[in-house]
């Protein structure tokens, strides 16, 4: 043999040996589990992202839009509320009218701050908008809408809690209580005279509150560190799933299925709320794969199906959090904008105090608007966390316009150079068109200072399909650009995660996993599957 053939030969074994090492690393790739970071199939939805300590991908606004809707693809649709529609009245009946309300202007923000800390920024003070001032200024907000009544002249949107729950009750002819309606989840026992009682407290003491709210650098709370955590929070995903994985796996690996093994599989998906259509999805391509792979081990059906739910849940959205701010602050740069949206009791509040607490442990200088002017116990709520994590706080007083405790908010984060701006919105019954109206103006009056980065979603997932009625209303009034899934430790269900990507479009991006501070974490599809998969 000669020395070119010996070259040839051994220039070949070379290369058929480096393709099977590339092969097996890809492979090993595929199969790691990782709740910190690692390559997935959708790995469009980490480009432009940084990932932050805690596990949580950030990035700066801008990079993404939110979905257009695609309304032709709904599905199960029938009797599910849509935007304009109520549950109880119909559409032509007289609803609350948006009412103007005059916003402090740019330039004079500190003015308007006035009754607090004298518009110096503290580590954790809190502030409190006033209300409005007398001569409406720029910007002026939105239109009237909707069919209404005009409103007298002058009159604004301060209405206590009690007042506008009659309101609206009025309007819909439905129980003035939300919770009457049997469609909030149980809330802790808050007194309306009690929360009455706090609001003419805290207007005749402004100042007294905002001493209250202000806590030293040293009393902030260490944050946890991120390996325990996630291994932590895996833990409990997987608790409360194996049910579902082993059932599932149970009927797929025991070899020649017949139709009512198949049902079984159906209505185990349909019980973990993948909504009737993503589960004869899914089905229908389980049934094909069976037949064409042969699959005959459970180690087989394990490997099919944990594929089929991965391909489930691709999207090719980001789920990076875009809570980083445009540019330096320091320089000229402007802060992140995150509104916090979603029905009552759902977890919104204590999202954002988590979400703050990731900024912060990432080296970032977070504000919190207080724009729940609707519970007071909320504001008090978000004040603490405040506290935790040293962020400013800016509130209004109980009943004010949350467009412009919102608008505020944004005004002072950008003075102040901020990397982010928080808003916590209060919660609202989708059902609720007043409410909804209200809502989307929060996010036009804040465009009109600075672009929303990010509308996060927070769905509760013990709610099951009603959360996804949910997220198509909110979709349609605020153009949400991501999806928090709360209480997955309480819950063998999430399953609305499948549907809410499938249906809006919209990537689910954390996972709320305790009611601890830290317990808040990315969501990964590879990690929510094996989770599931038990
Ligand atoms: N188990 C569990 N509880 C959670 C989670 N997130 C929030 N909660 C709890 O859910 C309850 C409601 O949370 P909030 O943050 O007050 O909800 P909200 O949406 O702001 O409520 P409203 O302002 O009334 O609309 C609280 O008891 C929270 O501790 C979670 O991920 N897991």
């Amino acid at each position: 043999m000669s020395t070119t053939n010996v070259i040839l030969i051994i220039v070949a074994a070379l290369v058929v040996l480096a393709a099977l090492v590339g092969t097996g690393i890809l492979l090993a790739r595929r199969r790691r589990v990782s709740l910190a970071q690692g390559e997935r199939e959708d790995t469009s939805a980490d480009q432009g992202g940084y990932r932050a300590g805690s596990g949580i991908s950030l990035s700066s606004g801008g990079t993404t839009t939110a979905p257009a809707h695609p309304v032709e693809d709904r599905t199960e649709t029938e009797g599910q509320p849509g935007v304009g529609d109520d549950a109880a009245v119909p559409r032509d009946s007289q609803r609350r009218g948006m009412v103007d309300v005059p916003l402090p202007d740019s330039t004079d923000s500190d003015a308007t701050t006035s009754g607090t800390a004298t518009g110096e920024r503290s580590p954790a003070g809190g502030s409190t908008v006033p209300e409005t001032p007398a001569e409406p200024e720029s910007p002026a907000v939105p239109e009237q809408q909707g069919p209404s009544e005009p409103e007298s002249e002058g009159s604004t949107d301060t209405a206590t809690p009690l007042e506008r729950t009659e309101e609206e009750a009025g309007n819909t002819g439905e129980p003035a209580s939300a919770e009457a309606t049997g469609t909030m989840p149980p809330r802790a026992p808050e007194g309306a005279e009690a929360a009455v009682e706090d609001a003419g407290a805290r207007s005749e003491s402004p100042t007294a509150e905002v001493e209250a709210d202000t806590a030293s650098p040293a009393e902030i709370e260490p944050i946890e560190p991120s390996t325990g955590r996630l291994e932590r929070l895996r833990g409990r995903l997987s608790r409360s799933r194996s049910m579902f994985g082993q059932s599932v796996l149970g009927l797929l690996g025991a070899g020649d299925l017949d139709e009512d093994s198949w049902e079984e599989i159906e209505d185990t998906l349909l019980m973990a709320d993948l909504g009737a259509t993503t589960a004869s999805e899914i089905i229908e391509r389980l049934r094909t794969e069976v037949a064409a792979r042969g699959v005959r081990t459970p180690d087989q059906a394990r490997a099919l199906l944990r594929e089929v739910l991965m391909d489930a849940l691709a999207t090719t959205q980001s789920r990076s959090v875009q809570a980083l701010p445009h540019g330096d602050p320091a320089d000229g740069g402007k802060p992140a904008v995150v509104l916090v949206v979603g029905v009552n009791g759902t977890g919104k509040t204590t999202t954002t105090g988590k979400l703050a607490r990731v900024l912060v442990a990432d080296g970032r200088s977070v504000l919190l608007g207080a724009a729940d002017t609707f519970r007071a116990a909320a504001v008090e709520q978000l004040g603490t966390w405040g506290e935790r994590v040293g962020a400013e706080v800016i509130r209004g007083e109980e009943g004010a316009d949350p467009a412009s405790v919102a608008f505020e908010s944004v005004q002072r984060g950008a003075d102040s150079g901020v990397d982010a701006v928080l808003v916590d919105t209060a919660g609202r019954l989708h059902t609720k068109t007043g409410l909804m109206d209200e809502l989307g103006k929060v996010k036009r009056v804040v465009d009109k200072r600075a672009q929303v980065d990010e509308v996060l979603l927070v769905l509760d997932a013990t709610t099951g399909q009603n959360g996804l009625a949910q997220a198509r209303v909110f979709a349609d009034v605020v153009d949400v650009t991501g999806i928090v899934l709360t209480k997955l430790d309480g819950t063998a269900k999430g399953g609305i995660v499948f549907q809410v990507q499938r249906e809006l479009g919209v990537p689910v991006k954390l996972v709320g996993l305790g009611e601890g501070a830290d317990d808040l974490a990315p969501f990964e599809p590879e990690a929510f599957v094996d989770a599931l998969l038990g």
